[in-house]
């Protein structure tokens, strides 16, 4: 049973867009556990949108927050303190996709950073890198944070233009497992989820988890 923690290097990078595709190779359910931003569309909103199985469920966020903010900004914003406590896995027998809020280190509440969640809920890892300059130490940032915090990563995706300095720079640095890559798409479509997650279904029943 493949259950996955979508994180990225920042924000905007993707994960959704990946968290789609996951969710439609694996059928999985999905969960955002916090969206900062209800408009135009929430993150769940969207995967919903790109999926066509029969069979996943969209779990309701346990917190939906109206501004489009660091997640603690936008609690603070409406009075709410969000508490590890508050965040449990849904009670789900199928594979499971998370999707986090921005980057690794982005902060959900004093003390309480979106890695401490990760911890918790003690999830495999999918690392989205956006091809940017600057994304290679913003990868390698994040695949150290991850491993001094024992999270296991399952793969690493990069996403946007091919830039093979870059991508064999950080996998032959850090050996993480690579996943698919996703191009820069005109339009991001169900049609397109579908195909890209034919390519990632056949990775992961390739790949032991
Ligand atoms: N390969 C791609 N081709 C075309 N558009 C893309 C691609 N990857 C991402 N996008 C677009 O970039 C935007 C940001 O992507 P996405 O919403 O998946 O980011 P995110 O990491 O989930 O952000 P957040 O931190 O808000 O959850 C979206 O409009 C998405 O459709
Ligand atoms: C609103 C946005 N789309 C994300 N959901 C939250 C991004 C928080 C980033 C915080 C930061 O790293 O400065
Ligand atoms: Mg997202």
């Amino acid at each position: 049973m493949e259950r996955l923690f979508i994180t990225g290097i920042g924000t905007d990078v993707g994960k959704t867009l990946v968290a789609a595709i996951l969710t439609e190779a694996l059928q999985a359910d999905y969960w955002k556990p916090v969206q900062a931003g209800l408009t135009p569309a929430t993150d769940a909103g969207t995967v919903r949108s790109l999926v066509q199985n029969p069979v996943s469920r969209f779990w309701p966020e346990r917190y939906r927050l109206q501004l489009p903010a660091s997640p603690h900004a936008a609690a603070a914003a409406e009075s709410l303190t969000l508490r590890p406590e508050d965040f449990e896995l849904p009670e789900t027998t199928n594979h499971l996709v998370v999707e986090g809020a921005g980057g690794l280190l982005v902060p959900l509440a004093p003390g309480f950073l979106v890695a401490d969640l990760m911890q918790q809920l003690a999830l495999d890892v999918v690392v989205v890198s956006r091809n940017y300059l600057g994304s290679i130490n913003h990868t390698l940032l994040t695949l150290e944070a991850l491993h001094a915090r024992g999270l296991r990563v399952r793969g690493l995706v990069f996403n946007g233009e091919p830039t093979p300095a870059t991508e064999s720079f950080i996998r032959e640095h850090t050996g993480v497992p690579i996943m698919p890559r996703l191009r820069p798409e005109t339009d991001v479509s169900p049609a397109v989820v579908s195909r890209y997650a034919a390519e990632f279904r056949a990775w992961l029943e390739n790949s032991a988890s």
